[in-house]
């Protein structure tokens, strides 16, 4: 770096052009060079001067004194002079004075001058500060610029060395192009000919392969020939070989069978001999056997013909001997007790008999003298409709509708006394006359468990209310039920939701006694399935009635007609055969086991020869189902993984599932179900109660009311199916990898089929009773809850199932 003192060009710091690349300039302003500073240079030499002049003065005064003394003599003369030079220096004074006067208005210009020069000298300053920046801005331009320049400067020189190096390379290069080319031209010209002379050859080529490949063909043809000549050629051998040694093993068996043939014949021409004169004995047999059938026949028919006149006889006696009377071919029997048309009418049907229906006036004669001309009951009434009288037609007795003749005493009937609805033969008069049938009737109170409020959750004791409603007279096809068992099942949860409305008696089914009976179908002491709710009594006609098998055993609790031997019977038999089809040797998986529907589908499952795995939530539950016979069972709540537990139970995985409970017991169930398994959904109990709404289940019904959504996750199969986890029960993949069929039923679907399937479980009960059957017959549990006309159960706290 130089620093420099700049030119008389004071307002210097420009930056010179080229030259100055890479020098920093320093400008150091000189003070004289100011107009200030030339004032206050005139005004020291005026200063000066003054001194100068004074300085003179006092000389020149000096040597005036000196020579006053010296000239003393010269005093007088030379006064003048002094005079004279007083008045000049006066005059030189003056002049000075108006000199300086002068000075001091040039000054006072100057100062002026000089303050206008400084402020244009800072006006020039901040000029030239601006400069100096945009010159510094520049200067740094122009240094990246002449960094770049520099570089480029390299860059042109090496490429510049490079060019020429190449140039003195190309020329050679350029020798040695000329060179090629030449070659190449020639070279071209010999390609050109080869190319020529190879599209010959390659005619040629493609003649000869042509030629080559039919030669191919041929030989393959002629090989494959060979090849199944060579074939046959051995097949045939063998066959040879073959027949060779069957035609020795043969002639060995022809000679054997020969022997034997030989020995056979003989023994047949014996056996021939013998069988002749043993069909002669057997034709004299079968003779002497005809004859005797015959006769065994005869007297069979004697003795059945005697049997039945004995037992006619028999029965004749017995009923005269208990009161009865025969006219023509009816029996008729005389009750002294005092009763109302009705309760005799009941009478008459306990019996098995019903109120006297007269054909004929002889037979009206016959009943008047009989009874000792007593006032008498007739099977007359207009009950049904008022006004229109006809004759009870219980069919009891195989009898007809009374004829159409009747004989009303005169003015009858008339129904005097208001409500005459029956009729009765009069002792006097022999006539009939028309009366009130139930003096002395009683009017029958039932109690009811009605829903008084919804269920919320679990269902509690104030969700219901017991009513007593007086029940009306049964009428004619109608029956009086006496409640015997009443069902509390897990349906009623949820379709009290949708099918009841508060205020309503609580739906269910329950095992009634007929007490009253005015339908033959159905006689007094009966029992019967009803589905008429939890009521003590109830009067109905038999079309929604089911009666209790007729020949229920009596060692078997007639509360099975709720449970194995009624709907939960016919659940699981229907779930199992109609729905997942299941077959010997088949593993089943079944949930809720020791319920009503449970632990029959374990039971059928091991009679039809199934391995049966069985979850129950309590230990005595468990216990319970291994004594049934289950091959596996646990207690879901307190395994320590359902998931484990379920594949140590049957490590190859379920044929079938009968599923109860739903929600999150199934989702685990199904990457353990094995390919071309069936499901049968018959319940899920478990999300009965739901309160709160769950995610993931897969939908609601269709009314949206019968369950709340869960929340459900599918465990990772060990299968591998699924990679991901996923949330909620999606089992759509399981479905389609392992060909699953999932199949909802509800068990009315076979009605038609409940008898007989009323039979089928009757005969796997009696069998476990009588012990004739399988190891594993029938057992069921049965309802404790009894109801009886002096008090309803308490539907919350006896709402459970014990077992026989
Ligand atoms: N589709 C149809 O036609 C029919 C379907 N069903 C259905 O069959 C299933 C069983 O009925 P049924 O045998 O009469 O019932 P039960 O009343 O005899 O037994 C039900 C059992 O289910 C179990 N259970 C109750 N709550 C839950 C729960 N939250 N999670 C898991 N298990 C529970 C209990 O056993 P544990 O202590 O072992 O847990 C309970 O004892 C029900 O889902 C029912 O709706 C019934 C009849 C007909
Ligand atoms: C999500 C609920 C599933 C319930 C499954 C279940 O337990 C079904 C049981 C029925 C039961 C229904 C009883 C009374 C309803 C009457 C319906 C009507 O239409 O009148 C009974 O019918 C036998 C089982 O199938």
């Amino acid at each position: 770096m130089q620093t420099m003192d700049i030119d008389k060009d004071t307002y210097a710091n420009k930056p010179r052009k080229k030259d100055y690349i890479g020098v920093t300039f320093s400008a150091n302003f000189q003070w004289w060079k100011r107009p200030s500073g030339v004032a206050a240079v005139c005004l020291g030499l005026l200063c000066v001067l003054l001194l100068a002049g004074i300085i003179g003065l006092s000389v020149y005064y000096n040597r005036i004194i000196g020579h006053y003394y010296s000239a003393e003599r010269f005093q007088t003369s030379s006064l003048n002079n002094l005079t004279k030079e007083r008045d000049q220096l006066k005059t030189s004074y003056n002049t000075l004075t108006k000199e300086r006067d002068e000075l001091q208005t040039r000054y006072n210009t100057l100062t002026k001058e000089r303050d206008q020069l400084q402020t244009r000298y800072n006006t020039l300053t901040k000029e030239s500060d601006q400069l100096q920046n945009r010159y510094n801005n520049l200067t740094k331009e122009r240094d990246q610029l002449q960094t770049r320049y520099n570089t480029l400067t390299k860059g042109r020189d090496q490429l510049q060395t490079r060019y020429n190096n190449l140039t003195k390379e190309r020329d050679p290069l350029q020798n040695s192009y000329n060179t090629l080319t030449k070659e190449r031209d020639q070279l071209q010209t010999s390609y050109n000919n080869q190319t020529k002379e190879r599209d010959q050859l390659q005619t040629r080529y493609n003649t000869l392969t042509k030629e080559k490949d039919q030669l191919r063909t041929s030989s393959n043809t002629l090989t494959k020939e060979r090849d199944q000549l060579q074939t046959s050629s051995n097949t045939l051998t063998k066959e040879r070989d073959q027949l060779q040694t069957s035609y020795h093993t043969l002639t060995k068996e022809k000679d054997q069978l020969q022997t034997s043939y030989n020995t056979l014949t003989k023994e047949r021409d014996q056996l021939q001999t013998s069988y002749h004169t043993l069909t002669k004995e057997k034709d004299q047999l079968q003779t002497s056997y005809n004859t005797l059938t015959k006769e065994r026949d005869q007297l069979q028919t004697g003795y059945n013909t005697l049997t039945k006149e004995r037992d006619h006889l028999k029965e004749e006696l017995n009923k005269q001997s208990s009161g009865w009377q025969k006219f023509e071919s009816s029996w008729y029997y005389l009750s002294t007790e005092k009763k109302s048309w009705t309760e005799s009418r009941q009478d008459c049907l306990k019996r098995g008999a019903h109120l006297v229906i007269i054909n004929s006036k002889k037979e009206q004669e016959f009943i008047h003298e009989w009874s000792g001309c007593l006032d008498i009951y007739l099977g007359f009434h207009d009950t049904n409709t008022e006004g229109v009288w006809e004759w009870i037609n219980d069919g009891a007795l195989g009898q007809s509708s009374a004829p159409g003749t009747t004989y009303w005493r005169d003015g009858e009937p008339n129904d005097a006394d208001q409500g005459e609805d029956c009729a009765q033969l009069s002792k006097k008069s022999l006539q009939i006359y028309c009366l009130r049938p139930e003096e002395q009737s009683t009017m029958v109170v039932s109690k009811a468990w009605t829903l008084h409020q919804h269920f919320q959750g679990f269902p509690k004791a104030s969700d219901f209310h017991l009513r007593e409603e007086t029940l009306p007279q049964p009428r004619d096809g109608q029956v009086l039920l006496e409640a015997v068992f009443l069902s509390v099942d897990p349906y009623m949860r949820p379709y009290s939701q949708t099918m009841m409305k508060e205020g309503d008696v609580m739906i269910g089914s329950q095992v009634a006694k007929v007490i009253q009976s005015y339908n033959p179908s159905f006689p007094v002491g009966c029992h019967v399935v009803s589905d008429c709710g939890w009521r003590s009594h109830w009067v109905c006609d038999g079309a929604e009635l089911t009666p209790v098998l007729p020949d229920w055993p009596q060692d078997i609790p007639l509360s099975l007609a709720l449970g194995a031997i009624g709907m939960p019977g016919l659940t699981a038999l229907y779930g199992l055969e109609e729905v997942c089809e299941i077959k010997k040797g088949e593993t089943l998986l079944v949930n809720a086991a020791a319920g009503a529907v449970g632990s029959v589908v374990g039971q059928i499952a091991k009679i039809k020869g199934c391995r049966v795995v069985g979850c129950a939530g309590t230990d005595t539950k468990v216990s319970y189902l291994k004594q049934l016979g289950f091959d596996q069972v646990f207690n879901y709540k307190t395994v320590t993984s359902l998931e484990e537990s379920l594949r140590e139970a049957a490590p190859h995985g379920y044929d079938c599932y009968f599923e109860n409970v739903g929600g999150k017991f199934s989702s685990v169930v199904m990457p353990q179900m094995r390919e071309y398994g069936r499901i049968a959904v018959c319940g899920s109990i478990s999300m009965y109660n739901d309160t709160t709404p769950q995610t993931g289940i897969l939908s609601t019904p269709q009314t949206g009311k019968l369950s709340t959504p869960q929340t459900g996750i599918l465990s990772t199969p060990q299968t591998g199916l699924l990679s991901t986890p996923q949330t909620g029960p999606y089992v759509h993949t399981y479905m389609i990898f392992k060909q699953l069929r999932m199949e909802g039923f509800l068990c009315a679907r076979w009605k038609h089929k409940h008898q007989q399937s009323l039979r089928r479980l009757m005969a796997w009960m009696t069998e476990h009773i009588t012990g004739t059957g399988p190891t594993t017959s029938l057992r069921g549990p049965h309802l404790v809850i009894t109801a009886t006309v002096s008090g309803m159960p308490d539907p919350v706290k006896t709402g459970t199932r014990t077992h026989t």
